[in-house]
């Protein structure tokens, strides 16, 4: 589905990331793991077209998008979530899944201001997609609750929804689960899996390794902006560079 060829990003003399070869396949649930800083969230912004790459090519579905900006990757069936979940707190839950919808439909301003009837049915549209979203990911009940009281586990499951609200084919999930005990992550685990199984592919940046020993397919390191190793996650854990750069030099910080 989607493919890096060389990818490299560079902030003045810091190669964040490093000629990365990389692969998602289409159905599947890619883990991007590595240490604090390994250059994992900046290639969630390449890919996204949030940051233009000082080289290498990135292909969807075949299409060369590599210097696309991000509202045309995200047209192209690509959503993200962001390591801190970028909600309005004041706003109810619905608002906000109607208002990261409509950012992302076409009625333009002054469709908005005079109220067109085409806004007006774009408007039901997004309401009734935001009801369908928010039952997938199990928070139905919060639709009118304002964001900042409900809890953080549940405002990931929004951040989600928000972004299945655009009818995605791939979605870039950066640390989920950061920040929810061990209950919510499983649970977060299994709508994780529940995206899997209704179709979508998923890449999910993590460090909650037991998380993602368990739901991944496939696992692709990174330290220092370069690929140390790829493969799926028996592969990962029983590989010595992965092991000594990353998992600690012992095989049982694998559980953590
Ligand atoms: N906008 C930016 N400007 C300058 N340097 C940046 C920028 N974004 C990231 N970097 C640098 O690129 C490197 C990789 O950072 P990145 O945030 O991608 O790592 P990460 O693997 O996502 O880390 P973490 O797990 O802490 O989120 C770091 O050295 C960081 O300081």
């Amino acid at each position: 589905m989607l493919k890096t060829e060389k990818l490299t990003k560079s902030f003045g003399g810091n190669i964040a990331v490093n000629a990365v070869d990389f692969q998602i396949n289409q159905g599947e649930i890619t883990a991007i793991i590595g240490p604090n800083g390994a250059g994992k969230t900046t290639f969630f912004n390449l890919i996204s077209g949030l940051h233009r790459p000082t080289s290498g090519k990135i292909f969807l579905e075949g299409e060369d998008v590599t210097n696309k900006p991000s509202y045309e990757i995200a047209k192209m069936g690509i959503a993200r979530t962001f390591q801190t979940t970028k909600l309005f707190a004041e706003a109810t839950v619905m608002d906000n899944l109607i208002i990261g919808h409509r950012l992302r439909t076409k009625s333009g301003f002054w469709s908005a201001v005079i109220r067109s009837k085409r806004y007006r049915k774009e408007e039901s549209e997004c309401r009734e997609k935001a009801l369908q979203v928010l039952e997938f990911v199990g928070a139905s009940e919060l639709a009118n609750r304002p964001v900042a009281s409900i809890s953080q586990e549940e405002q990931k499951r929004v951040a989600i929804a928000l972004a299945l609200a655009t009818d995605p084919k791939l979605v870039l999930l950066d640390e989920p689960a950061a920040g929810i005990n061990a209950d919510e992550t499983s649970g977060l685990a299994e709508l994780i899996k529940k995206m899997k199984q209704a179709g979508l592919t998923i890449c999910i940046i993590e460090h909650k390794m037991q998380m993602i020993m368990n739901l991944a397919d496939r696992i692709m390191v990174l330290n220092q902006g370069t690929k140390i190793a790829e493969g799926t996650p028996a592969e990962i854990s029983r590989n010595e560079t992965v092991i000594e750069a990353y998992l600690g030099g012992t095989p049982h910080a694998q559980a953590h």
